[in-house]
């Protein structure tokens, strides 16, 4: 099963919900555009390829909902859909990269009611499926960067759940494995959310990949006893000149690897590369409600005290300097990212 699925039959979209893996295994139901910003907006479906996708599918949601047969007023709910879903988070490019592919590509069908609703389900449908073929193909340039015997320290979560299918990061471990390499994944457990201790943890195990979970202030010890053969992560948004955003915890990361001399390497579709930001500190970082820092519990319990006050932002910028490569679809790029990037971007035809 995908993690995002269309039901053409009811004309609906339905989805894993990650907020409640790996203790249970349960879809969600989406039936309107404000159902998919408020599954993207609380973190049923998450990842920034997914929740690209699950954009499209909103967008067409929001057409075949729509009581009105007037082409001109459909139009306009398409807009109006996208732009409630872009809103929906704001660090993660892949959202608005989806809406203005879906406007882009329904420009054509907009002049009839009938074609614009069958045309947007028809690009949603193949942005689903370019993803899945995306990632395998990032997954097979990724793979020959892992040697037989490794210890990869993983950051988040960048599988299959992150995705329409497959994966990206964890894509690219997953590839490795099934190539016959022999790899060892120390899971990073990614607080607040734990996307690594749930669902990293829980993608590995059905692929059966040897791991052990370690909490995020652990990767530095193992960084510099030597343990770790290279580390690998997922992006947001990656700038011009390859500054990647991406999970809180990631440059802290990529600070203690780079100083250790382990490689780093972001992996992510080109779908995720906003070349009209020519730096990282103009990436808007999405800063989350405190409580979820604020309700850790331990034995039961609430660890922080009632009156505690806390930040949350859900991501951070890696400056380029830490990264030793960027696998995308089209190859891995390597340094300087700022001369290389664009024609990975836009390869030539
Ligand atoms: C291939 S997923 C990329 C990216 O998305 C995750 O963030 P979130 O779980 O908040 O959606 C994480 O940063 C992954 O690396």
């Amino acid at each position: 099963m995908r993690t995002l699925e269309w039901n053409a039959e009811s004309g609906e979209m339905i989805m894993i919900d990650q907020r409640i893996l790996p203790a249970r295994f349960e879809r969600v139901i989406c039936r309107t555009a404000e159902d998919t910003a408020e599954a993207i907006r609380n973190m049923t479906v998450r990842g920034a390829p997914a929740i690209g996708v699950s954009a499209a599918y909103g967008m067409a949601l929001a057409l075949l909902r729509a009581r009105t047969d007037s082409a001109d007023a459909l139009w306009a709910e398409l807009e109006r859909a996208g732009a409630l879903l872009t809103a929906a988070r704001p660090t993660a490019v892949n959202l608005a990269w989806a809406v203005q592919r879906v406007l882009a590509e329904c420009q054509p069908a907009r002049g009839s009611a009938a074609a614009l609703r069958e045309q947007v389900v028809a690009v949603a449908e193949r942005m689903a499926d370019e993803d899945v073929e995306v990632n395998r193909r990032i997954s097979t340039f990724g793979a020959e960067l892992i040697q037989d015997g490794d210890t990869i320290i993983h950051h988040c979560n960048t599988g299959a759940l992150a995705t329409v299918d497959w994966g990206t990061a964890l894509g690219v471990i997953r590839m490795a494995h099934e190539q016959g390499k022999r790899v060892h994944v120390l899971v990073d457990e990614t607080r607040p959310r734990l996307q690594g201790a749930r669902l990293t943890a829980w993608e590995l195990s059905q692929y059966r990949i040897p791991y052990e979970i370690i909490s995020d202030n652990m990767a530095g010890h193992f960084l510099r006893s030597g343990q770790v053969q290279k580390v690998f992560f997922g992006a947001d948004r990656v700038t011009a000149n390859g500054d990647v955003a991406n999970k809180i915890g990631s440059y802290m990361l990529a600070l203690a690897a780079h100083s250790n001399h382990v490689p780093v390497y972001s992996v992510f579709p080109t779908s995720t590369v906003d070349l009209s930001l020519a730096h990282g500190d103009l990436i808007p970082i999405e800063e989350r409600d405190p409580m979820e820092v604020l309700g850790l519990e331990f034995e039961g319990q609430r660890v922080t005290p009632a009156d505690a006050q806390a930040r949350n932002p859900a991501f951070d910028v890696t400056p380029n300097h830490l990264l030793t490569g960027l696998v995308t679809e089209n190859g891995v790029v390597y340094p300087p990212f700022v001369e290389h990037l664009p024609r990975f971007v836009r390869p030539a035809a």
